[in-house]
């Protein structure tokens, strides 16, 4: 069970980034996309987290489908209401974090879920609560995200990024800003969310920490072998 894209082509102005790619991510892998840049990495990222549409392929997280191949080879999209069930399998932590600046810590955790209408209020400050205890930041709970360290906000963006529970959590250059022994405490993390059989994508260019904290690692040279 996990992530499955299969197939995969994605052009921009009619040149393949991607070319019929095959990908997964199985529950409680931390899979690590290194590679040249301007490879890839992050448009396969986007693809899995509908910020790109896939021109060619399948997407699936367990059984639930975000594109199906269809006669001709081209992506399928399902519904919009069926997109949206995909798009809570699978949570993203953005390189620069986009945390929103106007709301504080806990009220970033709360958007989604409430916004969704997909969990009382009492649930979801719960639920952020003991993210951001495990996060080790709940004592920031009711500051704003501009006042919180780089190491801080990357944790506030994982716990906003668990509150619906996601299959798939997805990394773009987690330690880039970063100091090492903070991005150590970032790959523990990672490691202590993957051994609860969460599946993570991290697309990096650090490979010492690919190496310490990846189960598998991914090529994006292969992408239009
Ligand atoms: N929205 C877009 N429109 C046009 N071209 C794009 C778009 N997004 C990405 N590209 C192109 O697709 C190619 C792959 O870009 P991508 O950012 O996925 O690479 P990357 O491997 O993540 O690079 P890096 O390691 O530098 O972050 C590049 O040539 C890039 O210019």
């Amino acid at each position: 069970m996990g992530l499955k894209a299969t197939n995969i082509t994605k052009q921009f102005n009619g040149i393949d980034v991607i070319k019929k790619f095959d990908f997964t991510i199985d529950a409680g892998e931390i899979v690590t996309l290194v590679g040249r840049s301007g490879t890839g990495k992050t448009t396969l990222m986007r693809l899995l987290n509908q910020l790109e549409k896939a021109d060619n392929g399948t997407i699936v997280i367990d059984d639930t489908f975000l594109c199906k191949e269809n006669a001709e080879g081209k992506a399928d999209y399902v519904s919009k209401k069926e997109q949206k069930t995909y798009g809570n399998q699978i949570g993203m932590v953005f390189q620069d974090y986009q945390l929103f600046p106007n709301l504080t810590v806990i009220e970033n955790c709360l958007e989604a879920p409430l916004a969704q209408k997909l969990m009382t209020k009492e649930e979801a400050v719960q639920k952020a609560e003991s993210l951001l205890q495990q996060m080790g930041i709940l004592d920031k709970r009711d500051v704003y995200p501009g006042t919180l360290s780089g190491g801080q906000q990357q944790r506030a963006a994982i716990a906003r990024a668990m509150m619906l529970n996601p299959k798939i959590l997805c990394f773009d250059e987690p330690t880039s800003a970063l100091d090492r022994d903070t991005a150590n405490g970032i790959g523990k993390m990672i490691q202590e969310i993957a051994s609860d059989g969460t599946g993570i994508l991290i697309v990096t260019h650090d490979i010492d920490f690919a190496e310490q904290y990846g189960t598998r690692s991914v090529s994006s040279d292969l992408f239009i072998a």
